[in-house]
């Protein structure tokens, strides 16, 4: 099947495993749970990159507000509801076109503005649009072609912007992980969510940033802990998954 041009990153066989799992978009205990579990230290990471780069404030009632964020491939919209939140003029866009009428009801039931969209980058880079953050988490790995999909995120992405994304290495440990564990014997995510010959090193995504024009400016690890069952962020081991922010020059 040939795809518009306007989707050319969307793998339409990775996109179908999620629509079929909306509806636990915002299940703590169903398939996504792995995402809720990470998420306050994914939030941590993405607040203090945004606050960084825009001089905000954390500590002040919505920092982020002014802002305007992308949420590239926004699923539920697991991290698009805090951005709202922390006051972002937010917009979710996602391939999948299940999963935006459960992001949508969610938010609505939350009294939160988003502006939730089925649709592609590609199409939004042909609409003329840019934002201040352009975000895409845990999506690098389910695309059919990550520089050609990094390309189209930063071009979203307006001068003086910043880009923020996660993955997950390509190492022994991370199949040990992400494969054996948390889809084989955990059973957290069902068998096939994850091809780990798509994972992608830090090395090779910083290279495909910086080869978009933008400049990787910070890499952290985010560690899972079984002991303590937490995750937190990490500047050395960067082994299993991983973040980048990179910045467009003004
Ligand atoms: C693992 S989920 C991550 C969801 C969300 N970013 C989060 O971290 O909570 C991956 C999401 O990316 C979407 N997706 C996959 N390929 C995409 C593409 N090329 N463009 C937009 N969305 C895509 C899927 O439909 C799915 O909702
Ligand atoms: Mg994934």
């Amino acid at each position: 099947m040939t795809l518009p041009r306007d989707q050319a990153s969307v793998d339409p066989a990775e996109v179908a495993k999620f629509e079929a799992m909306a509806a636990e978009w915002w299940d703590p205990n169903g398939k996504f749970k792995p995402l809720h579990e990470m998420n306050p230290c994914r939030l941590d990471y993405l607040t203090a990159q945004i606050a960084g780069e825009f001089d905000r404030d954390l500590s002040k009632p919505q920092p982020f507000a002014g802002l305007r964020v992308l949420d590239i491939g926004c699923g539920g919209g697991l991290l698009s509801e805090p951005m709202a939140r922390l006051g972002a003029e937010v917009t979710g866009i996602d391939a999948g076109g299940e999963n935006i009428p459960v992001a949508r009801a969610h938010a609505e039931a939350q009294g939160l503005e988003i502006d939730y969209r089925h649709t592609s980058a590609e199409a939004l880079v042909n609409e003329g649009a840019v934002f201040d953050v352009v975000m895409s988490l845990e999506v690098i790995e389910h695309v059919s072609d990550p520089a050609a999909f990094l390309q189209v995120c930063a071009a979203l992405v307006r001068p003086g912007g910043l880009f923020l994304c996660s993955t997950l290495n390509r190492t022994p440990k991370s199949f040990a992980a992400a494969i054996v564990g948390a889809e084989w014997v955990m059973r957290w995510l069902p068998k096939g969510t994850h091809d780990w010959s798509k994972f992608r090193t830090p090395e090779e995504l910083a290279a495909m940033i910086d080869a978009t024009g933008l400049e990787t400016v910070d890499r952290k690890g985010m560690v899972f802990d079984p002991i303590r069952w937490n995750w937190s962020l990490s500047d050395r081991d960067l082994s299993v998954n991983y973040a980048m922010a990179a910045v467009r020059p003004a």
